[in-house]
């Protein structure tokens, strides 16, 4: 059994506390049998704003949240995918981050090839991703983990089809055409606004347009004053059909349902699945579009 967790949490200024969440997660996921957990995009901290995002953010080597977690991973002997911020070498004044899914093998250690910078950077009404944030360069090769082959995308990523394809329908011009993703994950930070308009129903468009598992952990609750997340973790299976679905939002203030913080979901990750719905229906016809 190919068994993966969905863990949920909300994340504040303290990355203490969220560390905290984290590894609750990583023990409870590890106790119930899981190979790897998957923990939302910016699970290290949620700023109050710009500035303060720019001055919590330290690099993933020295990070207490990132290598909390790599011990965590160690002693419990389980892979985490979760999202972070990466600041970039300038000056304070000019800095900008990078929004990051880190890949962690279930020995501790950081597997460099498996990191994935966010491409598409989120301005929308007040939250402008852009001005902390700089895109990333490229995608990020399929990559093996205990549970499938991971293509890692990143929260507003999941707006653009053309990612997910490429990752897990790629054409033959494509360095991993015989080795395409398995399982597409969108760790996340969802608006309540955008979350209830579109988030289940992107999700299934992407596991079905791509015939793929799609593993999605969200932020949920509120973060602060001013931010709150939409929550409502998702794991999709290929045919697009729901599997695991956590708690949500209970009002328009975006406090968290009972029980959606630090909530933990199993799903068996069956690539047998994966196998028959690619096999029943082959979604051939990439090398027409070339541009892909
Ligand atoms: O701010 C941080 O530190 C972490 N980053 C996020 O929460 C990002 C950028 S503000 N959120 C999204 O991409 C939400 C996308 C969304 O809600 C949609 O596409 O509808």
């Amino acid at each position: 059994m190919a068994i993966a967790a969905v863990g949920q949490i909300c994340s504040t200024a303290s990355m203490r506390a969220n560390l905290d969440q984290c590894v609750r997660l990583v023990s409870e996921a590890a106790v119930g049998g899981a190979k790897v957990l998957f923990l939302p995009e910016a699970s290290d901290y949620i700023a109050h704003n710009a500035q303060e995002s720019l001055t919590l953010a330290q690099p993933q080597s020295t990070s207490p949240f990132v290598q909390g977690l790599c011990s965590a991973a160690k002693s419990h002997a389980i892979a985490i995918h979760v999202g972070i911020h990466e600041p970039l070498p300038q000056q304070e004044s000019t800095r900008k981050l990078l929004n990051r899914a880190l890949y962690i093998s279930s020995g501790g250690e950081i597997i460099e090839s498996a990191s994935y910078d966010k491409l598409h950077v989120f301005d929308y009404a007040n939250l402008k991703e852009s001005d902390t944030v700089q895109p990333g360069a490229k995608l990020t090769a399929p990559f093996d983990s205990p549970v499938g082959r991971i293509g890692s995308l990143i929260c507003f990523d999941l707006r653009f089809a053309e990612p997910a394809i490429s990752l897990a329908q790629p054409g033959p011009r494509s360095a991993w055409y015989q080795r395409p993703a398995q399982i597409l994950t969108y760790p996340s930070a969802f608006t309540l606004r955008t979350g209830q308009a579109h988030w289940e129903t992107l999700l299934r468009g992407r596991a079905i347009e791509t015939q793929s598992w799609v593993v999605a952990a969200a932020q949920v609750g509120r973060h602060n004053e001013r931010r709150a997340s939409y929550g409502r973790s998702l794991v999709v299976d290929p045919w697009g059909e729901v599997r695991v679905r956590l708690g949500g939002t209970k009002d328009d203030l975006g406090d968290a349902e009972d029980g959606a913080v630090g909530q933990l979901g199993f799903v068996d990750l069956d690539m047998g699945v994966w196998e028959r719905v690619r096999g029943e229906m082959p979604l051939k016809r990439r090398d027409v579009y070339p541009e892909l």
